[in-house]
């Protein structure tokens, strides 16, 4: 068991808590970070699968997450754009294929016209609302105590165009469905973005991938920080002073005790009850934490001997809000000569597979696959299924969102310290919220805040 004394100590070595460790290291601090995982990277994990490289969590980047392109030049990591080329398929409510080309799905005009009216009308309150203070907003409340489903069809009485709308933030963002998160949340992932025109634009949000992938974001940072990371490391409890703002904090973990000044909470807010708090956290996050949850999906990986869609002159970028698997990509690797399609079943799908036994999951879920891109999909060479909702700590995906009227009530309050204890990652940030480039900005906003205050603080032991 290690014994450490540092300025801060870090919960989490995910992209968030690494970043803002690394800043505070470039200032002039000393920290340690805690990791209960045996790895860094948090809900980023690039992994070998029966020899296939995969991207377990988070891949992709898009333009407007300039933060992490940033980074990524400065750590030397390569990006190339995701596999385009060729013809989409969708598969509308009458459940027949079709191909199509360009950003528009294959709609009747009616249907379009509705979902462009929606489009429009989400984008308008993305750019009026915008992504750093929704709660604070006139309409937050309003727009907080109605869900996503219902204000679409509020909006809209055309249910093909209500599900496709829906399906890029429920199924395809939050990863719950449209009735468990308000109107309001919807237009805080869309603002985050930069408009809700770029979440329903495949080519702009998953643009590009990082070659060797997106984990290397994370051991890099891991690398430079050496020694001061300490893996296989759950927090258990955190000793602190109300009193004394950033004086005093004792973190107990299973490798290490660290005494330290500040104390940094890098973990999704899901997490954030699994660590004791003595004395115990103030009433007001007592009750947030329990409004934050995060969504649940299952990232699908089948690896081909080639890819095969491609000599049909298909993409491989599927959609059909009514589908089992309602999305799917081609995600084939930089220079591979094997072919990878990646397909999400996301929510409630997602439950309904999970009550099946792995081999009759991966049938229906392959047979959906092949409902787009016809029975080759059917043999994968490698087949994975991303479970994250079974790890302990993460316990869903992508990301944490409030329940229905939880933003406006509590999202003033999320980014407040309670004394030592500061709060950090992607799942609280507003540009890049839910994303690599959210948790990056939020590790470095969290660092800023403690430097600000470590300026004129007291030094423990002075
Ligand atoms: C399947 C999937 C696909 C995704 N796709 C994308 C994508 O394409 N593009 C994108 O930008 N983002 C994507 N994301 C989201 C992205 O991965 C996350 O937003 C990002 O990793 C969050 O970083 P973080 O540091 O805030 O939290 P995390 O990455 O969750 O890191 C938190 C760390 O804290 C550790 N921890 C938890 N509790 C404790 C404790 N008590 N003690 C010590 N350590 C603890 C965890 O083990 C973890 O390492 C995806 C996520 C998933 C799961």
């Amino acid at each position: 068991m290690l014994n450490l004394n540092r300025d801060v100590v870090v919960v989490g070595a995910g992209p968030s808590g690494l970043t803002a460790a690394r800043e505070l290291k470039k200032a002039g601090l000393t920290v340690a970070v805690l990791e209960a995982r045996d790895r860094v990277g948090g809900r980023t994990w690039t992994g070998t699968v029966d020899g296939a490289m995969l991207e377990i969590g988070g891949q992709w980047v898009s333009p407007d997450q300039t933060v992490l392109l940033e980074l990524l030049d400065e750590l030397g990591l390569q990006t190339y754009p995701r596999y385009r080329e060729g013809e989409s398929m969708y598969i509308g409510a009458d459940g027949v294929p079709v191909r199509y080309t360009g950003d528009s799905f294959p709609v009747d005009p009616d249907t379009q016209a509705e979902m462009d009216k929606l489009t429009a009308l989400l984008d308008g309150l993305a750019a009026e609302i915008g992504a750093t203070e929704p709660w604070a907003h006139p309409k937050a409340r309003e727009l907080d105590t109605i869900s996503f489903h219902h204000w679409l069809r509020q909006h809209s009485s055309n249910e093909e165009a209500c599900n496709n709308i829906g399906l890029f933030i429920a199924g395809g963002m939050l990863t719950k469905p449209a009735h468990a998160f308000s109107a309001l949340q919807a237009v805080l992932m869309a603002a985050s973005a930069g408009s809700f025109t770029h979440l329903t634009d495949e080519d702009f949000i998953l643009d590009r991938r990082v070659v060797g992938g997106m984990q290397q974001v994370s051991l890099l940072l891991a690398q430079e920080l050496g020694d001061d990371v300490v893996l296989n490391s759950p927090v258990r409890t955190i000793n602190w002073h109300p009193e004394t703002e950033g004086h005093s904090v004792k973190v107990v973990s299973d490798g290490a005790t660290v005494n330290a000044r500040f104390v940094i909470m890098a973990v999704p807010p899901n997490l954030y009850s699994r660590v004791s708090f003595n004395p115990p956290l103030p009433r007001r996050q007592h009750q947030m934490h329990q409004h934050q949850s995060l969504g649940l999906v299952i990232k699908v990986h089948a690896v081909y001997s080639r890819p095969f869609w491609r000599n049909s002159g298909l993409s491989g970028t599927c959609f059909g809000a009514g589908s089992l698997v309602q999305e799917v990509y081609d995600n084939t690797n930089f220079g591979d000569t094997r072919g990878t399609l990646v397909g999400f079943v996301s929510d409630e799908k997602a439950d309904a597979v999970f009550e099946l036994g792995a081999e009759e999951r991966r049938r229906a879920i392959l047979e959906s696959i092949a409902g787009f891109l016809g029975a080759e999909a059917l043999e994968p060479e490698v087949y994975y299924e991303s479970d994250w909702g079974s790890e302990e700590w993460t316990r869903g995906a992508y990301a944490s969102s409030y329940d229905l009227g939880g933003l406006h009530r509590y999202g003033k309050d999320q980014h407040a310290p309670v004394g030592p204890i500061y709060w950090s990652s992607s799942d609280l940030a507003a540009e890049g919220y839910q994303h690599v480039d959210g948790a990056i900005r939020m590790g470095r906003h969290t660092a800023a805040r403690i430097l600000e205050v470590a300026r004129v603080a007291v030094p423990a032991g002075a």
